[in-house]
């Protein structure tokens, strides 16, 4: 009888929300009564698939020891890098090659367990390495003279998807493919970035549009509909 691999949920939060502009990084703001990161670490430990929580911190993070979380069992906290990609790296380096990371921006805090289930499914598949949630795009999409506000020409929406997270990959084979696309000074924006360009094939998981990643003021107050929406 085959045991499945564990599942490790992998939180890069050591960004400083610099498009946020607050008095704090953006993952310590308060939605609904609780820090962004607060809501993210729930809504991943709570699922019964996930194993343990490897989250990376900002080397001179003040914050996240004062979380009533801190100190739980199925919580590890590693340093985090300069790029979001440092710092999964840096995770994924606490993890063993067998395991699978499934990787979760901690700015956002609204993922539900439905769009966990349905990535999940990617580990029984044989036809891709892992996948990511992701929404078909809806806008007409315009391309932009090189670094001005005018139109160069629409693009075809067809078969294109904003990437979200959370991204599941097998450890052994994502923590290769961030090294190798890092050294080689590639643009490394999410996980299956790196995995594409090692050459492997990603499932689009068509996701919940609510998975929003908090990144300006105005994302605030959506998130906090979204979670109330939840309870
Ligand atoms: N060196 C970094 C940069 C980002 N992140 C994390 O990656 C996620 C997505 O990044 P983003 O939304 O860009 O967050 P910030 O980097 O904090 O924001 P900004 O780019 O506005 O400074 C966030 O959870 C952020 O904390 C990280 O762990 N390590
Ligand atoms: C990983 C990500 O959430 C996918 O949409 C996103 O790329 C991270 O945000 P950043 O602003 O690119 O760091």
């Amino acid at each position: 009888m085959s045991t499945k691999p564990a599942i490790y949920a992998v939180i890069p939060a050591a960004g400083i929300g610099t498009r946020m502009q607050a008095d704090r990084p953006k993952q310590y703001l308060t939605l609904a009564g609780k820090t962004i990161l607060e809501h993210t670490l729930n809504a991943l430990a709570s699922h019964a698939a996930i194993s343990e929580v490897i989250v990376a911190l900002h080397p001179d993070d003040p914050y996240f020891t004062d979380l009533p979380v801190a100190g739980s069992p199925w919580l590890t906290t590693v340093t985090g890098g300069n790029e979001r990609a440092d710092s999964v790296l840096n995770a994924l380096r606490a993890l063993s090659d067998d395991s699978w990371a499934l990787v979760h921006d901690a700015a956002r805090p609204c993922l539900d367990h439905e769009d966990i289930d349905r990535l999940l499914t990617v580990t029984d598949r044989d036809d891709v390495a892992g996948g990511i949630l992701a929404t078909p795009v809806r806008d007409t999409m315009k391309r932009a003279h090189a670094g001005q506000a005018t139109v160069a020409h629409t693009e075809s929406r067809d078969d294109l998807w904003h990437a979200l997270t959370p991204q599941l990959f097998p450890t052994g084979l994502l923590r290769q493919a961030l090294t190798d696309g890092l050294a080689a000074g590639q643009p490394i924006t999410d996980e299956a970035s790196a995995m594409e360009l090692a050459g492997f094939e990603v499932a689009l998981i068509d996701a919940n549009p609510a998975n929003i990643k908090i990144t300006r003021p105005a994302d605030l107050p959506l998130a906090a509909f979204y979670l109330q929406q939840q309870t």
